[in-house]
């Protein structure tokens, strides 16, 4: 599955515990990011990770098209509601692409788990069959 990191400044250290807590899952994916986020992850983690443009310069976008493409299977976004963002047009357009696609998308860690554990268990497996029919 192709997976989409993507993580505002005060919750990057959130999503980088998580990817390292969940490692052994995430390796088994091909997994993308936007550009800060996934160079944390990279050197905390060892994981490759596509990383695109950082988010206020275009890297939302970037993987707001891969959604529109249906190239884009789970999205772990850990947004920060106490901070206004310069991009947020962009931060509304890549979740608003998740509910045009049914693309899940968690924008906590309470929903990040859940997602997870799921993803682990086989409870996404019908965005293979999606793909499968393009
Ligand atoms: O701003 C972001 C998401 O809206 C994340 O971008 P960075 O990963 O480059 O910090």
């Amino acid at each position: 599955m192709n997976i989409a990191l993507i993580a505002h400044d005060k919750k990057k250290a959130d999503l980088v515990q998580f990817v390292t807590a969940y490692k052994d899952i995430f390796e088994q994916h091909t997994l993308f990011a936007t550009g800060t986020t996934g160079l944390r992850i990279q050197e905390a983690t060892g994981l490759t990770v596509q990383r695109f443009q950082s988010g206020p310069l275009g890297g939302d976008q970037e993987i707001g098209a891969m959604i529109a493409k249906n190239e884009m299977d789970i999205v772990f976004f850990f947004r920060d509601p106490m901070t206004a963002q310069p991009h947020e047009p962009d931060v509304t357009a890549l979740i608003r692409l998740c509910d045009v696609y049914n693309v899940p998308v968690a924008t906590n860690m309470g929903t990040a788990e859940v997602l997870i554990r799921g993803l682990q268990r086989g409870d996404i497996d019908w965005r293979k069959v999606i793909k499968d029919m393009r």
